[in-house]
């Protein structure tokens, strides 16, 4: 498997899901959420009212006493939030006030969303010395100290509102870049972009239509963010009297004048305070509920159950009797891929097989046969533009696919786990391994912090780490491959999952590592009771570690079986070729043979048998209608070949 497919992973994996953002969807999903809409409809009324109050009481901007036989009011019919110590009425003061408030914050934000996304996009999108220069100039902003510049710009443009936002947008820009670069990072390996790269579109292009449109969910939730901390700078220096020339109103100028008149009049710091912690409350939380929005949008794209759900269903209560012997059953799964264009592409046909409890499956074939995506299908985790088209995955009793996202996510992690093939990319760089286990399992289990740092270190224990104490510490880039495999399985276990996933969880180690990460698998899962599906391109691994194997070719289960079975007389002819063709098979009376040609990839797929413009054996009925049925031949062993019969005996 490519740094591609992991990169793809990755992106599936991101607890934002940029893509979430893009669909007009994710407008109904962020407006499902009360506090969302009380942000918004705060935001909203504010920005109204910066523009309507101006022109209402233009006089405010330049009022420099009000009635002074009426000064320092407490509320009243007259001053609904009573009069300042030169008597001006407080209310209209606040409204007018909003605008310039406003009007800071907008400059800030504008400046760090102009800088920070493309330079983001440029770096993420292009990679190499770009993104190092991109990353080195960011570094270096980072390290100067925001509020001494300030000041320095301050000192040249005296009394510039303009001036010091600017300055604080230039200053935020590099934090937003590196969170664009991150996002765009796995994008950019989707395999849709890399199409539209070779098909000869520009890459501006691309970065504009296909990259953009990804990562719009954490710019959104940094815009948020970042309004929030330039509204609290624009107070900061108002209050100190930087920025707004009296007698402007500004939100920070009359908390400084309530500041000066507290033991007079302490009610005039209040007005302007509850303004500014309403508004940045509004702010932060608003990003909170853009966050969550497009994280369920993530859980609840990979999914698109077309049959009509029950409404018991949709409470995820629709529970069959719970089958003894399969803890896990796919049905006829059909997977799609959006394209580009918007046509769909299938990508797994008509799967079916089971995993019964405590059986550890293999699931083998070439690189692009959908095995990946049979088992994210599983978890409701396609990466972006992904579905299930039709079919059942039946999880002890429970089909996952009626699920909404929310009970879905509780089985991600608890009753389902997944390691994937590089464990480097799937521990966040920027946090310490204690750190990142412990809140998986706070997440899991809800335990205290000190409860959950003892079973963090049990955890690694099991996975056989030495000192766990001092890989606790360690940042992810301090652990060998082999360590983190290990971090991350402890992580996966940190739910007690009843199903682990692991996605050819060897490739990217040595080979010795890889026999001990395998050895520690099998151990976990013989005494736990696991089930696992086991994806890989090893017939040494199914050999070792699986109990029966489910070959797969150009998106179908072509044979499946006991391992000893198959090892011993495999009847696809696939099947026969992958195991020709396995090197630890080669040695003594084995030739190593390859099979012609490679997978077709989804949408050319041949008709009739879709392994038949590769196979040694295809006559013209091979070609004929649609694909065969997968048919079962021996107790527990079918296969997908109108000629398995005759050939049982042949060799590849
Ligand atoms: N994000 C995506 N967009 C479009 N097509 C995709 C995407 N991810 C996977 N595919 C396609 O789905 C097909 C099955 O891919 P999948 O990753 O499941 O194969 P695999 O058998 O797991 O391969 P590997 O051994 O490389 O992991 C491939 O042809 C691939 O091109």
């Amino acid at each position: 498997m490519t740094a591609t497919k992991s990169s793809r992973k990755e992106s599936a994996a991101a607890e934002v899901s940029p893509h979430a953002a893009q669909s007009p969807r994710f407008l109904r999903r962020l407006l499902k959420r009360g506090l969302a809409r009380v942000c918004l409809a705060y935001i909203l009324l504010l920005v109204i009212v910066a523009i309507v109050a101006p022109m209402i009481w233009p006089e405010v901007l330049t009022e420099r006493t009000g009635d002074l036989a009426d000064v320092n009011q407490l509320p009243s019919l007259q001053h609904l939030l009573g009069t300042d110590s030169l008597g001006r009425d407080v209310f209209q003061r606040i409204l007018v006030g909003a605008q310039i408030t406003l009007i800071g914050v907008a400059q800030a934000l504008a400046v760090a969303l102009v800088l920070g996304v493309p330079l983001g996009l440029i770096a993420g999108y292009v990679g190499g010395r770009t993104d190092r220069v991109i990353s080195w100039i960011a570094d270096l902003l980072f390290a100067l100290p925001g509020i001494i510049i300030i000041l320095v710009v301050l000192a040249v443009f005296p009394l510039s509102m303009t001036a010091a936002m600017v300055t604080l947008g230039v200053l935020v820009a590099p934090g937003l870049a590196r969170i664009v670069r991150s996002a765009v990072l796995p994008v950019k390996e989707e395999l849709y972009v890399s199409a539209a790269r070779v098909s000869g579109l520009g890459d501006a292009y691309i970065i504009t239509q296909h990259v953009l449109p990804r990562v719009a969910g954490p710019i959104i939730v940094q815009a948020s963010l970042i309004s929030a901390a330039a509204l609290i700078s624009q107070t900061g220096l108002a209050f100190l009297g930087l920025i707004v020339e009296a007698p402007a109103p500004s939100w920070g100028g009359m908390i400084a004048e309530g500041l000066q008149n507290l033991l007079v009049d302490p009610w005039l710091i209040w007005p302007p305070g509850v303004a500014v912690t309403l508004t940045t409350l509004a702010l932060g939380l608003l990003g909170d509920s853009v966050r969550d929005a497009t994280t369920e949008g993530w859980a609840g794209s990979s999914t698109k159950a077309k049959k009509p759900r029950s409404r018991r269903a949709q409470e995820g209560l629709e529970v069959e009797p719970a089958d003894r012997n399969a803890l896990l059953r796919v049905e006829d799964v059909n997977v799609e891929f959006r394209r580009p264009d918007g046509r769909p592409v299938r990508v797994v046909d008509s799967v079916t097989f089971h995993v019964g409890r405590g059986e550890t499956v293999g699931l083998v074939g070439e690189s692009g046969c959908g095995k990946t995506a049979t088992a994210m299908s599983i978890i409701g985790a396609l990466p972006s533009g992904g579905y299930v088209e039709s079919g059942r995955i039946v999880f002890d009793g429970v089909n996952l696919l009626d699920l909404d996202a929310r009970i879905m996510r509780a089985y991600r992690g608890k009753e389902i786990a997944v390691i994937s093939q590089e464990p480097s990319v799937s521990l966040n760089p920027g946090f310490r391994v204690g750190w990142q286990l412990a809140e998986v399992v706070r997440n899991h289990t809800g335990l205290s912090r000190r409860a959950a740092k003892a079973r963090v270190l049990q955890l690694l224990q099991q996975v056989e780490l030495r000192d766990p104490e001092q890989v606790l510490r360690r940042y992810p880039h301090e652990l060998s491959g082999g360590m983190a495999q290990r971090v991350v399985i402890a992580r996966a276990l940190a739910g007690e999952p009843r199903l682990l996933i692991a996605d050819e969880p060897t490739t990217a180690l040595d080979v010795t590592i890889q026999a001990e990460i395998l050895n520690l698998l099998r151990r976990l899962v013989a005494e736990r009771g696991m089930s696992m599906i086991l994806i890989t391109h090893d017939w040494g691994v199914v050999a070792d570690v699986c109990d029966r194997a489910i070959v797969m070719y150009a998106g179908e289960v072509v044979e499946r079986g006991v391992i000893d079975e198959l090892f011993a007389a495999p009847l696809h002819p696939y099947t026969k070729g992958l195991l020709a063709s396995d090197p630890h098979r080669s040695i003594g009376e084995h030739r190593l043979i390859s099979i012609a040609g490679s997978v077709p990839p989804p949408g050319s797929w041949p008709s009739g048998c879709h392994f038949r413009t590769r196979c040694a054996f295809a006559v013209e009925a091979c070609a004929e209608g649609e694909s065969p049925a997968l048919r079962q031949v021996e107790v527990a062993h079918d296969v997908r070949c109108i000629r398995a019969d005759e050939l049982e005996d042949h060799n590849v």
